[in-house]
């Protein structure tokens, strides 16, 4: 049966949802002053924002029947390509697989994580093998999908760059294709009918630099900065949900912003329906130092000057990106928790918001 896209319950009239800036991908591509203002305007604000015009809308929809197609599955075939429990991401998600808070709750979903590098080096492999199914539509949906995204991604960071006032190619230089990272194509399925409240993904920031995401349903929410209460995030028809993650506000000095979000159940009649989302995650090379580039813009180093010693540090961890990555992703295994500390342990720049 072929992920449901369409003839999907609306979004409950009565229910506000988060605005986000609408930003037109090809206005970008032309260089539009104007639209490059408000692309900067988002980044620097809440750091989310509704893309259009992007051209990969079906894209998104070919990587859901990749999903389904490996989820399908029974259980002891598609665990053969798990993500295991060392702190990698690419392979398959059960569910239960990650804790979602301090309590060590476990999480209802099931994910399948695949490799920028091994999508663009098919069939070479170049991080791990995955499952036979995903090996065949590596060409068909995945490889299109990262090829897409990768160009979207650059593009929005070579805007960021230069409103940085960084020396061009700055922030390329630090995603180079030659150096391996942790960049992802993520599909993520959640069951129907979870209880209400139940979270689905615990708050977090998101671990790199650019998410691009697409959901069916609504569910996602975010805390805006200086509030207490999760807003949703509404799902609109061929607009992605784009965020920037910690290692940018970390390049950027705190200027680019990495908000805390998470998962709920879809809202109202939405929560009876399977929720697919399908995420591409932009993450810095493998060996990048995560610190601020305080050398390369007066901008930066300026705006990192006014903040407060702890914000300071929460953005200079000085560690590799993949061992910031593994350290987080390590610590949200349910195999390794051993109480709140574990939580404490995976957590990016969310300055204890959750
Ligand atoms: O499913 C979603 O809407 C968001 C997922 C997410 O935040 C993530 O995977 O980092
Ligand atoms: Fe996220």
């Amino acid at each position: 049966m072929p992920v449901p896209v369409s003839n999907l319950p609306e979004w409950p009239s009565s229910l506000e949802a988060h605005p986000l800036l609408v930003i037109d991908f090809q206005l970008l591509k032309a260089g539009d002053r104007n639209e490059i203002e408000r692309l900067w305007e988002a980044g620097t604000t809440l750091g989310f924002w509704y893309l259009k015009n992007h051209g990969a809308e079906q894209d998104f929809v070919a990587m859901w029947g990749m999903g389904e197609a490996l989820f399908n599955l029974p259980m002891d075939e598609k665990i053969k390509c798990s993500q295991g429990d060392e702190g990698a991401s690419f392979g398959y998600k059960a569910p239960g697989h990650y804790i979602v808070d301090a309590a060590g709750t476990t999480d209802p979903i099931e994910g399948i994580n695949v490799s920028k590098d091994d999508a663009l080096s098919y069939p070479r492999i170049s991080r791990r093998e995955y499952h036979e199914v995903i090996h065949q539509l590596m060409h068909p949906a995945i490889t299109p999908f990262v090829k897409k995204c990768v160009h979207i991604s650059d593009t929005m960071l070579e805007i960021f760059n230069d409103k940085l006032g960084l020396p061009k190619g700055a922030l390329a230089k630090l995603h180079s294709p030659d150096e391996f990272s942790e960049s992802e194509a993520r599909t993520l399925k959640a069951p129907a009918n979870l209880a209400p409240g139940q979270l689905a993904v615990g708050g977090h920031t998101d671990f790199g630099t650019l998410s691009l995401l697409v959901n069916n349903l609504g569910g996602l929410q975010v805390l805006p900065p200086g509030t207490t209460e999760w807003c949703y995030v509404r799902p609109v028809p061929g607009h992605m949900i784009c965020n920037v993650g910690d290692t940018l506000a970390m390049f950027s000095g705190g200027l680019l912003n990495s908000n805390i979000h998470r998962v709920v159940p879809p809202p109202g009649p939405q929560s009876a329906h399977v929720r697919w989302s399908q995420v591409y995650f932009t993450r810095p090379g493998d060996s990048v130092l995560l610190l601020p580039l305080l050398g390369e813009s007066s901008l930066i180093s300026e705006a990192f000057d006014k903040l407060s010693p702890e914000k300071q540090k929460s953005l200079s961890p000085g560690v590799t990106s993949s061992e910031w990555f593994t350290r987080r992703q390590k610590n949200y295994l349910t195999k390794n928790y051993k109480g709140s500390q574990t939580w404490t342990a995976n957590r990016g720049t969310e300055h204890g918001r959750a």
